[in-house]
């Protein structure tokens, strides 16, 4: 049996046409079904769902062989029993810092200051304030980052932007990008080598459909 991890929603369907290319049809709409595990058309495969921030940890433990999860949940995760052999070009969007529009980050970030900071990414944020000579007070939040500067929880957010559109309905600004942001595939180290043949399948099927635009 082969095991996939994915999250509900843009990953989910995401991937949807990668895992035709590997002729691999889920059976059920996780929208319409309480069901967690997911049966496919092959048997052998089966997709189970779980939160976004969970698939590395589910792939690394070896709850499933692979799954699908974004740069910045890896980054995250650290990283540790896992394969990252494709980056799927999926799902994407960039770090970034947002500020309210009236707060002046440039004088708040000059060398030596202090920092609040609210976000679900300390670690990215932790790196990429150090690199800037910034102390940081780290709020850790699980969501509605957006929020923290307006009620005064914070100076600045650390979240993920695609459109900005988010940002602009809270009347925020994107002051900083940190880093892109896509999904990757990634692979439990033992399974790779006790199902070496239909991961690789799997694998290669993905990596001969990764979109070039
Ligand atoms: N607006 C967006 N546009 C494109 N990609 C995005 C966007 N928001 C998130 N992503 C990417 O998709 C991944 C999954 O996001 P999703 O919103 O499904 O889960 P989540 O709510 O962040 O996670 P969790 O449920 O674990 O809190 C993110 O880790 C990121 O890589
Ligand atoms: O710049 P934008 O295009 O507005 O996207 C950014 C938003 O998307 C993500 O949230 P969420 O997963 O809730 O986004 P969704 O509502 O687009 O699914 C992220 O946490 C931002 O809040």
């Amino acid at each position: 049996m082969i095991t996939l991890a994915l999250s509900k929603g843009r990953i989910f369907e995401e991937t949807l046409p990668l895992l035709a290319a590997a002729g691999i049809e889920v059976l059920e709409d996780p929208e319409k079904s309480r069901k967690l595990i997911l049966p496919t058309n092959q048997p052998e495969v089966r997709v189970v769902l779980v939160r976004a921030s969970d698939v590395p940890t589910y792939v690394q433990y070896g709850g499933a062989d692979l799954g699908v999860t974004g740069k910045d949940t890896l980054i995250e995760h650290g990283g540790q029993g896992l394969y990252q052999p494709l980056d799927l070009r999926i799902a994407k969007c960039r770090v970034s810092v947002a500020v309210r529009a009236d707060f002046d980050y440039q004088q708040a970030v000059r060398q030596g200051a202090r920092l609040k900071v609210a976000t679900k990414y300390t670690g990215i944020a932790r790196d990429f304030f150090a690199t800037k000579g910034v102390h940081v007070d780290m709020i850790k939040l699980y969501g509605s980052m957006e929020l923290a500067p307006l009620t005064g929880l914070a100076d600045a957010i650390v979240d993920l932007v695609s459109t900005g559109n988010t940002l602009k309905a809270n009347h925020l600004v994107e002051v900083e990008r940190i880093m892109d942001i896509s999904s990757h595939l990634v692979v439990n180290q033992a399974a790779l080598k006790l199902k070496q043949a239909p991961l690789r399948r799997i694998i290669d099927a993905f990596a001969g459909a990764i979109r070039q635009d």
